[in-house]
């Protein structure tokens, strides 16, 4: 079988990304590419490194363009997905990498995304319980968040095996591209390079919602998040640190058993031997991720270490293999769990 796909908001990080996945996966054939201030240039003059596709022009991103592909990829800032959704008709495998469908809960969307709730699709990360099956056969997709698909790979097993408070602190380093293409003068060089600094303090991350919505999910109650997220100086890569009190008698071998089983067929998702911590520098280009447990006895809280490449399985690897699951290919398909080192 060969889907023919377009991408809207090919002229982005988010958008460029996917291509390089969908350029080697054997059941896509790659249709309409659409931008927006780009319209009317070469895909090449934006993106590069994408040389199969250099001399293939940008359309505008109308619903016209987009039509009469099996499948539309929506790499789009947020908020723009649902006016080009609702004109696709309800045939196409819709796949949003942005925002605008993540979220179940319409009060928490509003508050902070600033707009009407378009609505909520079923959830892009197949490692989540029960995420597969909604997938399977689903004409739309709602990728998560770079940050929260990090955070809930590191704490679901805690709170699915019941060995965690609902309360969970994160601290959490992105690369720049995490925040999109566009010039923005926090992400200059000059103010990026040889610093890191935090943003989004005291709970105002957009993330934060989607990541209680994952992590309440998983514990049958619901998980307060403090998340702190923090600006590195690399192009890409989310390093997590999640932690959270451990329920009474949990023990580290109970934490290592759980995350053993929650992960033991994953084919992106690697529980790191005891003594190896995840980087960012080892998941790098890939669609994997890669995990670490601690037991810290002294403060009886259970710590988890996760990294991804905010771009891979952080975005455009979480859609292909959300969209494989969909079409009843491998989930595998078009996609790897190995990076590139140095
Ligand atoms: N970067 C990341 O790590 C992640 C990104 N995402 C999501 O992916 C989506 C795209 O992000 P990203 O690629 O980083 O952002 P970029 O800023 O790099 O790209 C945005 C894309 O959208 C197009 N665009 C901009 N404004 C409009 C508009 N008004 N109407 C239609 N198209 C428009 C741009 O076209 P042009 O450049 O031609 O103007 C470009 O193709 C966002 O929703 C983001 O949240 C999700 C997870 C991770
Ligand atoms: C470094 C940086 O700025 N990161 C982005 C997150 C990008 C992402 O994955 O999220 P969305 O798809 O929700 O935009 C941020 O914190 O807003």
């Amino acid at each position: 079988m060969v889907v023919r796909a377009a991408v809207a908001g090919a002229s982005g990080y988010a958008g460029g990304e996917l291509l390089r996945f969908l350029l080697v996966h054997p059941g896509v054939e790659i249709g309409a590419l659409t931008g927006h201030s780009n319209a009317g240039q070469t895909l090449g003059s934006v993106q590069p490194h994408l040389a199969p596709l250099a001399d293939r022009v940008l359309e505008p991103t109308t619903a016209e363009v987009l039509s009469g592909h099996d499948v539309v990829f929506l790499a789009l800032p947020h908020g723009q997905s649902a006016a080009v959704a609702e004109q696709l008709g309800d045939e196409v495998l819709v796949v949003d990498m942005g925002a605008d469908f993540r979220l179940a809960d319409a009060a928490d969307w509003e508050k902070f995304y600033g707009s009407p709730h378009a609505g909520t699709w079923p959830y892009g990360l197949p490692e989540l319980p029960g995420a597969r099956a909604a997938l399977k056969g689903s004409k739309r997709i709602a990728v998560p968040g770079c940050y929260p698909t990090a955070v809930s790979l590191a704490l679901v097993p805690a709170y699915a095996a019941g060995l965690a408070e609902p309360e969970a602190v994160i601290v959490a380093a992105s690369g720049t591209s995490g925040a999109g293409k566009a010039a923005k003068p926090h992400l200059l060089g000059s103010e990026v390079m040889g610093s890191m600094s935090p943003y989004g303090v005291g709970g105002g991350h957009r993330h934060t919602p989607e990541m209680i919505q994952n992590l309440s999910a998983a514990a049958g109650e619901r998980v307060t998040v403090s998340f702190t997220p923090t600006l590195a100086p690399m192009p890409r890569g989310i390093l997590a640190t999640s932690s959270a009190k451990a329920r009474p008698g949990v023990t580290y071998a109970d934490v290592r058993a759980a995350y053993e089983k929650a992960y033991a067929d994953e084919p992106f998702v690697r529980l790191l031997p005891e003594g190896q911590w995840p980087a960012t520098a080892s998941v790098y280009g890939s669609n994997a991720a890669q995990i670490q447990v601690a037991y810290d006895e002294a403060a009886h809280r259970i710590v988890v270490v996760s990294a991804i490449d905010n771009l891979a399985k952080g975005t455009a690897g979480g859609a292909v293999q959300s969209m494989n699951i969909a079409l009843g290919l491998d989930e595998s398909t078009g996609l790897s769990p190995i990076g590139v080192a140095p």
